[in-house]
């Protein structure tokens, strides 16, 4: 077909990419699209023994994703999208549907199944449509398509595969590989559209959105006398299997400017005259769909509908309106509500250090760690396979023998208590002293208080309080974690080649002060923290220490805080009562002369307050401080003389912001 100009036909319009994909984003991003990201929650765990081909899978998901986000966006960002695109890409190979790597091991079976033959990659790509009423109502109209290319890769050696897994690049990408990167190594030649490889067929979308824009647009026009009546007719043709209009509402008569013309796209448009919401897939599907849809003003919420996968699931309803719940919706909704027992397993195996178990020991069967660990069969094998079902182990069957674990790479990487980013000591100072607060979180929110004193008992309150070598101890191993895993980024935010000594307030263990040495050779950084900490700091050194870094012991709200160009608050300020904050910023402001630098680290929660989880969830434990926006950090330092110079928002745990003493 002729392909016309068709971005320019978005512009002005909400454009939104239902995909974290970074590929997606840069391939559209230069097409000269301007959109948003929302990425989809829909969880891509669609049974694939359902679908005939497994194009068909990577459709369905796509549609799923972009559907997830046309419905969330009205509520949860208070705004209708016009246009919302969601895609999936897939990578098949003798009759198996290869999708993201878990792991290395998952990564490697991929590849060498990919080695020395020619595969297809399927990206299925979704088109939601919104149109919003005037009673804030909001039809759905889907188009979707799927784009196929054949990659041919050469006979892979095993030095080749593990370096190419030990590169990294494959863990996010279906089939376990990057076309665009260094995966271009592995492929002899590729049949049809690259960038539908990497993830985003750009062409078929164009000629899609030609179809719609351009093509209905004239249709439209030149039908438009008859607009109304095509708009409340009942199609003649049946829906395509690949194109379905969705109604959320009971009396949703598209508006005679739909963009699609119903009969050319074969989409089919349907005056509802019933509450129900329907999803047309199949021509099969046609009559039970119209049978549903005639049928259910007469039926309450509880009736249950035909769903996508041949599951049923009642319906629910939404401001008014009786609406399927979503298979993403329900799995959202079931993590929320068995998130704490995911965390107490993960406490509960950090605990008994299963993690250390399984790493100096792969391959025991549940039987043999229970008797390591000192622990029930019984219960030992429930938490092995509750581990197994988090992506926290890997369990391993041979024929007529009982399974075997093993770990899996993120708690390799996290979970054991020598490795180097490890969460353990964190781990522990959650289990012992955020879930028994956590457990009084009723109590908390009704009185605005911090509920330590209901939450332990006496003998608890010594044990959980920094007060006990005991508790000291574990509190500041879960700093030292944050602070190994956090160090890093915090240290190398910004420039900061014009500082030649810094403090870290609150310092703990160290760790920080390490990372700022390493990562800047001209510095030297004094770790100013209580004396019963600095006291027990030789649990932490590092095996080889930096003589840049020195410890000095003190009360950084009583006592005179060392001299140095540049100071760090990394986690404290959200921890402290405002009056204690205003006093610590006092004391820093009057130890800088005009020039020296305050570095801070904390959650930066978004400006409307709406995220991230983390930083509003741990507000709830209801210390005596606050979380605050990087603005609202901005605000406090300039109010003690702090000019902002940067801010970094990070992918890590932590964001970061340097101002200057002006
Ligand atoms: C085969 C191949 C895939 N990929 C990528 C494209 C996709 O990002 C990814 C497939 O995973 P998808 O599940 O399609 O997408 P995603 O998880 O990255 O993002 P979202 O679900 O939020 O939309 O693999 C490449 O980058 N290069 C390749 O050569």
């Amino acid at each position: 077909m002729v392909l016309n100009p068709v971005i320019s036909k978005l512009a002005g319009k909400l454009v939104v990419l239902a995909s974290a994909s970074p590929r997606r984003l840069e391939i559209l991003r230069s097409a000269g699209l301007r959109f948003e990201v929302v990425p989809s929650w829909f969880k891509e765990t669609l049974d694939k023994g359902l679908f005939k081909a497994p194009y068909e899978y990577a459709v369905e998901t796509a549609k799923q994703k972009a559907l997830e986000v046309a419905r969330r966006m009205p509520f949860k960002h208070l705004k209708t999208p016009d246009i919302v695109i969601g895609a999936d890409t897939i990578v098949t190979v003798d009759g198996m549907i290869l999708e993201k790597p878990v792991d290395k091991h998952d990564a490697y079976r991929m590849l060498s199944s990919l080695s020395g033959k020619e595969h297809s990659v399927f990206t299925g790509v979704a088109i939601v449509l919104c149109h919003e009423k005037e009673n804030e109502e909001v039809d759905y109209q889907l188009i979707d398509f799927y784009e196929e290319t054949k990659v041919k890769f050469a006979d892979l050696s095993e030095d080749m595969l593990w370096e190419y897994i030990n590169s990294g690049e494959p863990m996010d990408k279906a089939g376990g590989y990057g076309i665009q990167a260094l995966g271009g190594m592995l492929v002899e030649y590729v049949h049809g559209d690259f960038l539908n490889v990497v993830g985003f067929p750009l062409n078929h979308f164009c000629k899609q959105l030609d179809l719609i824009y351009n093509f209905c647009t004239s249709s439209l026009k030149s039908t438009s006398s008859r607009s109304d009546s095509l708009a409340t007719s009942v199609p003649t043709q049946p829906p395509s299997s690949s194109q379905a209009l969705l109604s959320h509402n009971s009396s949703s008569i598209p508006r005679p400017s739909s963009p699609c013309d119903s009969q050319r796209l074969h989409t089919q448009i349907t005056p509802t005259a019933s509450p129900a919401h329907k999803v047309k897939r199949e021509d099969s599907e046609s009559e039970s769909s119209q049978t549903l849809v005639n049928s259910t003003s007469k039926h309450t919420d509880n009736r249950k509908v035909k769903l996508h996968d041949n599951a049923t699931l009642p319906l629910v309803t939404r401001r008014g309106q009786v609406v399927e719940p979503t298979r993403g919706d329900l799995e959202r909704i079931s993590e929320l509500m068995d998130g704490f027992k995911a965390s107490k397993a993960l406490f509960t195996a950090s605990k008994l250090c299963l993690f250390d178990l399984l790493h100096s020991r792969p391959g025991l069967d549940a039987a043999q760690v229970a008797q390591e660990i000192k622990a029930s069969a019984k219960g030992t094998e429930c938490l092995l396979e509750a581990c197994v079902s988090l992506g926290l182990l890997k369990s391993t069957e041979k024929a007529c023998q009982k399974p075997v674990y093993e770990n899996a790479d993120l708690a390799t990487d996290f979970l054991r208590s020598d490795a180097s980013f490890s969460l353990h000591g964190y781990l522990q100072h959650c289990n012992e002293t955020m879930w028994p607060l956590f457990s009084h979180l009723e109590s908390a929110v009704q009185e605005g208080t911090s509920q330590r004193e209901k939450a332990f008992s006496k003998h608890m309150l010594q044990a959980a309080s920094t007060s006990s070598r005991e508790g000291k101890l574990r509190f500041m191993k879960a700093m030292h974690n944050i602070a190994k895993i956090t160090g890093k980024t915090i240290a190398t935010a910004f420039d900061l080649s014009t500082y030649k000594s810094a403090c870290d307030l609150g310092g703990c263990t160290g760790a920080l002060a390490y990372e700022f040495t390493e990562a800047h050779p001209g510095l030297s950084v004094t770790v100013f923290d209580l004396p019963a900490v600095v006291e027990l700091n030789e649990f932490f050194r590092p095996q080889h220490p930096d003589n840049r870094v020195s410890f000095v012991a003190g009360d950084f709200l009583k006592d005179e805080l060392p001299k140095a160009d540049l100071y760090i608050l990394a986690r404290i300020l959200h921890d402290l009562p405002d009056e204690k904050v205003h006093i610590l910023l006092s004391k820093i402001a009057d130890a800088c002369t005009a020039g020296c630098g305050l570095l801070l680290s904390e959650i930066f929660l978004d400006e409307d307050r709406r995220g991230p989880s983390r930083g509003l969830l741990q507000a709830l434990s209801m210390s005596e401080g606050k979380q605050r926006s990087a603005t609202e950090y901005s605000l406090l330092l300039k109010s003690h003389g702090f000019i902002t110079a940067h801010i970094r928002h990070t992918d890590n745990l932590l964001d970061a912001m340097l101002c200057i003493k002006a």
